[in-house]
This record gives C-alpha cells, sequence and structure tokens, in this order.
C-alpha cells in the first residue's frame, strides 16, 4: 500500500483487520498503560460531543430553536418545520429568565472546552504513539456547533485526502438515542456532506476522509464513579456526624418522555448503572433513590420526578436529602437553576437539602476521561458492541445510516 502524508506529517497506518465493537465490559475497566517513546501515529483529534447551552441571554432563542428543530430529541414529524419554531419561541422568554438568574449563560463550553485540553495533556504523556491529541469540541445546539467543528478539523489538516484519526467521545457517561445518539446523527450527517463525496482510492478504506472511532458511553467506569463518590463525600461531610449516614442520597438524572423510554432507550438502564456502581463505591451506606428531572411539555415523562420527591420526603418528616446529578459532568442550567433555585430554594430546608458539586474540573473527573480515551485508543475498536444494535422501536433512518457508518470505520 503506497505511502500517503497525513494531516502535518503524519503516514497512514497499514489497513487493520477490523473491529468494529468490543464488549461492554470496558465500561469498567481502567486499564494500566505502557509509557513509550517517540509518536508515531498521532496526531488524534478528541472530538468532545454534547448538547451545548447558551454562552449567554441573547443565544437562548437560537440555542432553543435548534433544539426544537431535532427531531431525535423532539420528534414532531413533517410538522417539524412548523411546530418546533412555535414552540422555541413561546419557551424563550422564561427560559432566559432563568439564564439571566445563573449568571447570564451555560457554563458548559466553559468546562467542556477545559477539561477536554487538560484531558489531551494527560493523553500526550499517557499515550505518546497518538499525541499530539488534539483538543475539539462539537456541540448540538450551540456553538461550536458540530459543522463549525468539522470544519475546523478540515482546516487543520484532518480529511482532505489526508486521513487521519478522529475520537469521538460523547459526554454523556449514559447513552440516549435522543442525546448521544441525536449527536452521533449530526456528525454523521456533517461528514457526509463535507467528506462524502471523497474519491475512493479503491481499498475501500483509504479515501482521505477522517477515519472516525466513538467512544459511546462510560456509565460505570471506576474513573467516573470514583470522581461522583469524592464530590458524594465532601458533601456528606457538611452533615453532622450522628446523622450522616441517614441522609437519604437522591441520584437525579434529566427524565425521558415514556415514549422514548418505551422505544427501548438505553438510557435509564444505564443511568442505573451508574448509581449501581457509585453506590458500591460508596459501601452502600445510605439509603438512596434514582430520581427523574427537567420533564418538558404535558406528555407522560419517566417519574418520580425531582421535585415531587424531595417534597414527599420533607412531608414523611425526612428532611436530610443529598441530590446528586448523575447524567451531567458539568454545571448547567438544570443543576444552577431548576435544583439550586427552584428545588432546593423552594423546599424551605436549604440548611439540610443540598446538592453535590457537579464534576466541572475535577482532576479527578478528568483523569477518568484520560483512562478512558486510552483504553479507547488501545482497543482498536470503532464504538461498543451496544451501539450497533437499534433500539427495538426505532424507525429512524437517520440511526440505521450513522450507526452502519460508525460500526464500520476501521481504527
Ligand atoms: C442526559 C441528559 C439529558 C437528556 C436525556 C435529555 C433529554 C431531553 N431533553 C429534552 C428537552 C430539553 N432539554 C433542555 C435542556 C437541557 N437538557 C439537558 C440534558 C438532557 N436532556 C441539559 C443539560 C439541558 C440544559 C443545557 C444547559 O443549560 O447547558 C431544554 C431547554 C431548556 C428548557 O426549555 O427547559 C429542552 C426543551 C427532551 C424533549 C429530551 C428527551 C427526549
Ligand atoms: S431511536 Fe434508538 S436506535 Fe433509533
Ligand atoms: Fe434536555
Amino acid at each position: 500500500m503506497a505511502l500517503r502524508l497525513g494531516p502535518v506529517i503524519r503516514p497512514l497506518r497499514p489497513l487493520a483487520i477490523a473491529k468494529p465493537c468490543a464488549s461492554q465490559a470496558r465500561w469498567f475497566a481502567t486499564p494500566a498503560y505502557p509509557v513509550t517513546q517517540g509518536s508515531s501515529r498521532g496526531p488524534t483529534a478528541m472530538v468532545f460531543l454534547n448538547m451545548g447551552g447558551p454562552s449567554t441571554v441573547d443565544e437562548v432563542g437560537d440555542f432553543l430553536s435548534r433544539l426544537f428543530a431535532d427531531g431525535d430529541l423532539i420528534p414532531l414529524g413533517r410538522l417539524q418545520s412548523y411546530i418546533g419554531p412555535l414552540l422555541s419561541k413561546r419557551r424563550t422568554p422564561k427560559i432566559q429568565k432563568q439564564y439571566a438568574a445563573i449568571g447570564g449563560g451555560s457554563p458548559i463550553r466553559k468546562w467542556s472546552e477545559l477539561q477536554c485540553a487538560e484531558m489531551c495533556k494527560l493523553l500526550d504523556k499517557m499515550s505518546p504513539e497518538t499525541a499530539p491529541h488534539k483538543p475539539y469540541v462539537a456541540f448540538r445546539y450551540a456553538n461550536p456547533l458540530t459543522e463549525e467543528t468539522y470544519r475546523q478539523l478540515l482546516a487543520d489538516g484532518f480529511g482532505n485526502g489526508r486521513g487521519g484519526r478522529a475520537v469521538a467521545f460523547t459526554q454523556y457517561p449514559q447513552y440516549s438515542c435522543s442525546t448521544t445518539g441525536s449527536s452521533l446523527n449530526e456528525l454523521w450527517k456533517w461528514r457526509q456532506r463535507l467528506e462524502g463525496k471523497a474519491a475512493p482510492l479503491g481499498d475501500g478504506r483509504d479515501d482521505g476522509t477522517i477515519n472516525w472511532s466513538v467512544i459511546d458511553r462510560w456509565p460505570a467506569h471506576s474513573g467516573l464513579v470514583e470522581a461522583f463518590a469524592q464530590n458524594i463525600e465532601a458533601k456528606l461531610m457538611e452533615y453532622p456526624a450522628e446523622r450522616r449516614d441517614k441522609v437519604v442520597l437522591l441520584f437525579s438524572a434529566h427524565s425521558l418522555p415514556m415514549t422514548v423510554v418505551n422505544r427501548g432507550d438505553p438510557y435509564p438502564a444505564e443511568v442505573a448503572a451508574s448509581v449501581h456502581a457509585v453506590m458500591n463505591r460508596l459501601n452502600n451506606v445510605n439509603p438512596y433513590r434514582l430520581i427523574w428531572q427537567s420533564q418538558v411539555g404535558p406528555q407522560p415523562w419517566l417519574g418520580p420526578q425531582t421535585s415531587s420527591t424531595v417534597e414527599n420526603y420533607i412531608a414523611k418528616g425526612q428532611k436530610d436529602l443529598l441530590l446528586i446529578p448523575i447524567a451531567f459532568t458539568s454545571d448547567h442550567i438544570e443543576t444552577l437553576y431548576e435544583l439550586d433555585e427552584e428545588v432546593i430554594g423552594e423546599s424551605g430546608h436549604a440548611d439540610t437539602v443540598k446538592r453535590v458539586e457537579s464534576l466541572n474540573g475535577s482532576p479527578v473527573f478528568i483523569q477518568a476521561l484520560a483512562d478512558l480515551a486510552k483504553s479507547h485508543l488501545d482497543s482498536g475498536i470503532a464504538c461498543s458492541t451496544q451501539m450497533g444494535l437499534r433500539c427495538p422501536g426505532c424507525k429512524s433512518d437517520r440511526c440505521t445510516e450513522s450507526k452502519k457508518f460508525f460500526a464500520s470505520q476501521q481504527v
């Protein structure tokens, strides 16, 4: 096979045996890594996928209009382009007030860029053979959008006939088709639009397009579990010693519409896996429940709801309650406004109802991201076994095509 130049000075690797999907046992593994000298397979683009949030109050309208236009999140069928804008416009003033109340915007961009850049610095040391690792963030509904990031990758020398390796690393630890699935469908869409016409070179692989692999879920990764556990332990220390072990731990995750749950979405089970792993790490000392927040609109959503759970426990006399946001890795409107201002602020017991810090810049968490990425880079897999399987109730052509694409990538 002819050698061609990759991004910067990277020669293409020889063809690898396809190992598209690996065991989910990787969720639980944090392997030791050999530190070797020399860089032969880099550069590697590390692309953090997430929904994003408006950085300023003025960006709320655009954020919501993109969100309500997303048929993977809010399926409105052929009426999407009519009803979506109406719903987002109606909701904008209320949500603008909420972002104004948390300081004028979502901190998700700041945290995502920091987490990705710090992870890449660690990876450069842990995995010199795939260095340098270049950090990118691709948001679904806010800047930097997936399109902009894809164009940046091309401008930086990935793809464009030169190949190059990129890892799409979802920042949702638990997989839902409405979150990670939507981000991957969007990434696949821009890959088709911006690179789909790249001329094949005859071997079916080295057509000079970006070679993608995906870290699609990591709900019970030991480093993630450790980062959550340490933050929970720190907050528990704020309760008097004699009450500490009886504080009820309330793991709160963004809810899903029951239509999505009944379609067979993996998210509820994966959130439960995170809770189970964290409770095991904490030796199951405290009583706990998994509860669900942030329902939008009138249709039935998975419960019990976070707000009514807190009210009900307080009414029953249980006032020591510790809320743990378990499905998001940085602060956002649902921690800073919904939990802090509404649930805790309106509970009448802000001294005993508390919230665990989000992972944000936690060094334990950033190390976990690097461990996960290192084990993925070493694994030679394109995505998890789970990602290849569609929901039993899925009727989306986007899911079929994007899953086929990512599962067929050879790394
Ligand atoms: C794992 C987390 C999330 C899941 C699952 C999820 C599903 C989901 N969300 C909506 C509708 C909305 N979500 C909104 C904001 C929002 N959602 C999440 C996370 C998940 N959503 C976050 C972190 C945020 C806030 C972003 C930030 O502040 O940075 C909104 C906009 C706010 C509002 O109008 O209330 C909507 C709408 C649906 C329908 C859904 C499942 C299908
Ligand atoms: S909705 Fe889950 S795979 Fe399509
Ligand atoms: Fe949401």
